[in-house]
């Protein structure tokens, strides 16, 4: 089957600055993908380039099998980005309406309406809206036209609680009809919820990639906890094998690495006088925080 999408060695360049470096995705068709990254990873930037809204400085994107920004992907492909402007004089069924008669396959009003949970709020002039209620009816314009790719730039950025379970609940039926869902997100747990196949991104580069299990067997962090009684130098925590990150509070130390064996054989091998040691798994997050972190941490509490 031809992939929804694919970035070949895809680069973008901003002057000297290297937002998205040889980046190599594939996405396949009816899955949903999450793009999981810290700010600046570069999710955007390559969003922008799927969708030919920027062109990539080298390499190639290919969506549905066709080069990207094509007009026959226009109709085909629906995206929310991150700074949507409502029009603000059109009331929120006029707005739904312009944007179905772009489209030569509109999604019905009813199902836009029922997406949004905005039924009550038709007669409504878009700009009278509340943050969060713009941000439905954007995501209700992303499927004016029945896409079969939509493309979600932090789609819950302002939505409450009810709002976020509905919407996770529209593309969990949205790729249910077979469409492919491509979304970024900082929140961890939003992607391991949704999504199928999950990219992390980090500094313009995939660092790993997967389903979410896949994800967490292979990058699990564990914890080693212990007492020393003669502690060394701080930094010196990150030296030992495998050690991502360190914590020290008071006596108490903890560090966070993948592989314990060969840290516990060194720090019973020390003069450090280590006693009490507890080994537990990390949670997800500074399983993730390690992955896409730029240098090992020292927390000292
Ligand atoms: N038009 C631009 N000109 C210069 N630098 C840019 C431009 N667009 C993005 N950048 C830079 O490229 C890097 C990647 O930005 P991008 O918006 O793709 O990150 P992101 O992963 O989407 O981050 P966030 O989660 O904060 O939205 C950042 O350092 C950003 O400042």
């Amino acid at each position: 089957m031809t992939k929804a999408i694919e970035c070949i060695n895809l680069v973008k360049k901003f002057g000297d600055y290297c937002a998205v470096d040889h980046m190599n995705l594939s996405f396949e068709q009816g899955q949903i993908t999450a793009l999981l990254g810290p700010n600046g990873a570069g999710k955007t930037t390559t969003i922008s380039m799927i969708l030919g809204m920027i062109k990539p400085t080298s390499g190639e994107v290919r969506v549905l099998g066709m080069p990207s920004g094509t007009k026959e992907l226009r109709q085909r492909v629906g995206a929310l980005l991150q700074d949507v402007k409502a029009a603000d004089g059109l009331t929120v069924k006029e707005v739904l309406q312009l944007f179905r008669n772009y489209y030569r396959n509109p999604m019905s009003l009813e199902r836009l309406l029922d997406i949004s949970g905005l039924h009550g709020d038709v007669k409504r002039r878009a700009s009278t809206l509340s943050g969060g209620q713009r941000r439905r009816l954007a995501f209700a314009q992303s499927l004016a036209g029945n896409p079969e790719l939509l493309l979600l730039d932090e789609p819950t950025v302002g939505m409450d609680i009810e709002a976020r379970g509905r919407f996770w609940d529209t593309i969990q039926a949205l790729a249910s009809d077979g469409r492919t869902v491509l979304l970024t997100t900082h929140h961890l747990e939003e992607a391991d919820a949704v999504a199928d196949h999950i990219a992390v991104i980090a500094r313009g580069q995939v660092v790993a990639e997967g389903t979410p299990e896949r994800l967490k067997a292979q990058t699990a962090l564990r914890t080693v906890s212990f007492r020393a009684a003669n502690a060394p130098a701080e930094q010196e925590w990150l030296t030992l094998p495998g050690v991502e990150k360190a914590e020290c509070n008071g006596e108490r130390i903890r560090l966070y690495a993948q592989e314990t064996d060969v840290l516990l054989f060194t720090l019973m091998q020390s003069e450090w006088g280590i006693s009490d040691i507890d080994i537990q798994s990390a949670s997800l997050e500074d399983t993730f925080r390690s992955l896409t972190g730029s240098n090992k941490q020292a927390i000292i509490r």
